[in-house]
């Protein structure tokens, strides 16, 4: 496990990168940190593997202080994958997956058998192996990055934006052989994405961060989905961010409550106009507008943004002339992305989807 406490960094310069965080990171799971640019991801993964050192509070691996480990050791028993890959140039893929198992001591042989077992593992041919990286495609160079960051089998993986510079459909396979290659292996990742799509995918726990590394809200996705911490969170997860993916996939299957003035919208009444469309939800003296989307017109993208804006936490189902139809939860609107996005499964009878089911909504 991971542990950080308090754990701050100040830059000489008055930066304020983390505060003080305080966060649990298990083992066998994979852990998201998502959050706008400069709130500190990076920092923060990288305080775990002493390539930046806390100026207050302390990281513990397994109970240990990091700053206690000598970081030569301490990096080589955890994997460490980033954008671009990081590969070295002049060497063949084969050695660059190599390096750490030949720094450890192996000999050449046997670094090198266990690279190419690696090159497999991650679904490279094994002509790959001969290439240097600049001869390979992003998306291979990316999986050479996570074959060379599990060559050594370290328990840990640090990995940083490490599919962002390739484009999506590329992105969305590396994603893919992630969570295999996770439910295979079971590590402790610690994942940085500033995509709020990648984080529901991948994590079984998506760390929300603002500002100065200050955590907004950490929960697994389908509460973060279902149950966002405050209206900055659901600003954050709904419209202009991430779930691009959603935005391809028809609303229809939504299931849509029928409008009825005995549901308690905690507390919210949906105001109509004259003509039966929406124009605000209103509780006391709060105002607020009342986002809609049309089933058979808009996308879960659309959906999903319009339950996660509502103060009601309800999306308003609109019919084709804009008039109110229905509502759909939040909680409606997940269950809808989650078992369009198992078609293949046996469909579960009943009950909210598992964490774990949820992330792949993307696909
Ligand atoms: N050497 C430095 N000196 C001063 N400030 C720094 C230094 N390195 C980073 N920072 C600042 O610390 C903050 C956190 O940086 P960090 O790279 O951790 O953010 P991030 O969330 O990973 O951002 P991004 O998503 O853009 O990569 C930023 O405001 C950044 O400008």
């Amino acid at each position: 496990m991971i542990r950080f406490e308090g754990a701050a960094k100040r830059h000489p310069d008055g930066t304020v990168a983390v505060r003080g965080l305080d966060l649990e990171v298990p083992a066998g799971r994979t852990t998201v940190l998502v959050g706008p640019s400069g709130c500190g991801k990076t920092t923060i993964l990288r305080m775990v593997n002493r390539m930046v050192e806390p100026t207050a509070g302390r990281v513990l691996l397994d109970g240990t202080d990091v700053a206690a480990l000598p970081a030569a050791g301490l990096r080589r028993g955890i994997g460490y994958v980033i954008q671009q890959a990081g590969l070295f140039p002049h060497r063949r893929v084969i050695d660059n997956v190599a390096t750490v198992p030949r720094l450890l001591g192996w000999d050449r042989r046997r670094a090198r058998a266990r690279a190419a077992e690696l090159l497999e593992l991650v679904g490279l041919p094994p002509e790959t192996a001969r290439r240097y990286p600049a001869q390979l495609s992003g998306g291979q160079q990316q999986r050479v990055g996570v074959a060379r960051a599990l060559a050594a089998d370290p328990p840990v993986l640090l990995m940083d934006e490490p599919f962002s510079a390739v484009d999506p459909l590329v992105r969305a396979g590396l994603q893919e052989e992630l969570l295999r290659l996770q439910a295979e292996l079971g590590k402790m990742v610690l994942f940085v994405t500033h995509d709020i799509e990648e984080a529901v995918r991948l994590g079984d726990r998506v760390v929300v961060l603002r500002e100065h590394g200050e955590i907004a809200q950490l929960a697994d996705p389908h509460t973060l989905l279902t149950a966002p911490a405050d209206a900055g969170v659901a600003a954050f997860l709904g419209r202009d961010r991430g779930l691009r993916g959603l935005g391809l996939r028809p609303a229809g299957s939504v299931p849509v409550a029928a409008l009825d003035d005995r549901i308690a919208y905690e507390g919210w009444q949906l105001v109509l106009d004259p003509d039966g469309r929406p124009e605000h939800w209103v509780r006391g003296a709060e105002r607020h507008p009342a986002p809609v989307f049309a089933p058979s017109r808009d996308s879960l993208r659309s959906a999903l943004d319009a339950a996660l804006l509502a103060p009601s936490g309800h999306a308003v189902a609109v019919d084709t002339e804009g008039r109110a139809v229905g509502t759909a939860s939040r909680a409606a609107v997940v269950e809808a992305l989650a078992a369009d996005s198992t078609p293949a499964a046996p469909a579960e009878p009943t009950g909210a989807p598992l964490p774990g089911q949820v992330p792949h909504a993307g696909r």
